[in-house]
């Protein structure tokens, strides 16, 4: 997707830094694509980032610049001493092909800063993950930081949570699949949920998380509700591992859009 972005204003510093953007230009005249808007979104999100910090490195297309960016500072003596806890295998083999040190919750329970990307945003700052099947290690990490900064282009603004038509993710066990999905579907009948299996590929296999189980997606066609309601009855369903509502643990949004940067604090 391609936006025409004729007035650069917020982000202008991002965008420099992003490569996007020369400081001779005086008049900035950029055509930014959905990606560009991420990077920036991404690399604004790194200046929270600090020597000495243990970083929850998030998963997924704006996750991934951020990780780009730390790896290079910390190449360039920018960074030192950094730890990096990664929250899916693929964020792992990425932090450690730019050179971040890497390490777990176990040795590090608590996280100073995560940066990850989100799937949808509402305007108290709740979110949706995991249409990339990463939720569960994203709200382990996440859960465990002192500042969650969440990087997103502008298309994952919503009202309303689960209001786009599209994916709220279930990560659930295996066994006996269809009987969660239809619990599931059956929780939020009056919203006129639909649950299914997640699957890729032509032959439409399974999809297997990096924790080996499945992921329920539920589709709704009216509100969901109050959402703390909903997620302690997902949570409640034996079956169920962990949902992708991501409910009060944004501290900070940084959202790239057409008229620039926009930081929104909890
Ligand atoms: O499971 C995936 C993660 O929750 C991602 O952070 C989320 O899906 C957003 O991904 P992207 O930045 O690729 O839109």
């Amino acid at each position: 997707m391609a936006i025409p972005y004729p007035h650069f204003i917020a982000s202008e510093k991002a965008a420099m830094e992003a490569g996007l953007l020369s400081p001779s230009s005086s008049q900035p005249s950029l055509i930014l694509t959905q990606d560009d808007l991420k990077k920036i979104a991404a690399y604004k999100a790194v200046e929270y980032v600090e020597s000495g910090m243990v970083l929850g490195l998030g998963t997924g297309s704006t996750a991934k610049h951020a990780v780009a960016r730390i790896g290079e500072l910390i190449q360039q003596g920018k960074l030192k001493n950094i730890i990096g806890i990664p929250t899916s295998k693929m964020t792992h083999e990425q932090a450690l092909s730019v050179g971040i040190p890497l390490s777990d919750l176990d040795s590090y329970p608590v996280v100073d800063l995560a940066i990850d990307g989100a799937d949808e945003v509402d305007p108290y700052l709740n979110l949706v993950k995991g249409r990339g099947g990463s939720l569960l290690r994203e709200k382990m990490v996440e859960g465990a930081c002192k500042k969650f900064v969440v990087i997103v282009d502008e298309s994952k603004l919503v009202n309303h949570i689960g209001g786009s038509g599209l994916a709220v993710p279930v990560e659930v066990i295996q066994f006996c699949w269809k009987f969660t999905a239809s619990k599931l579907q059956n929780l939020f009948e009056e919203s006129g949920c639909e649950a299914k299996l997640r699957t890729f590929g032509e032959k439409k296999e399974p999809f297997v998380t990096d924790n080996k189980n499945y992921i329920i997606d539920l589709y709704f066609k009216k509100s969901i509700g109050d959402l703390k309601v909903a997620s302690d009855a997902i949570l409640n369903l034996a079956g169920v591992v962990e949902h992708g509502m991501f409910l009060d643990m944004a501290t900070t949004v940084i959202i790239a859009g057409e008229l620039g940067l926009t930081v929104k604090n909890k």
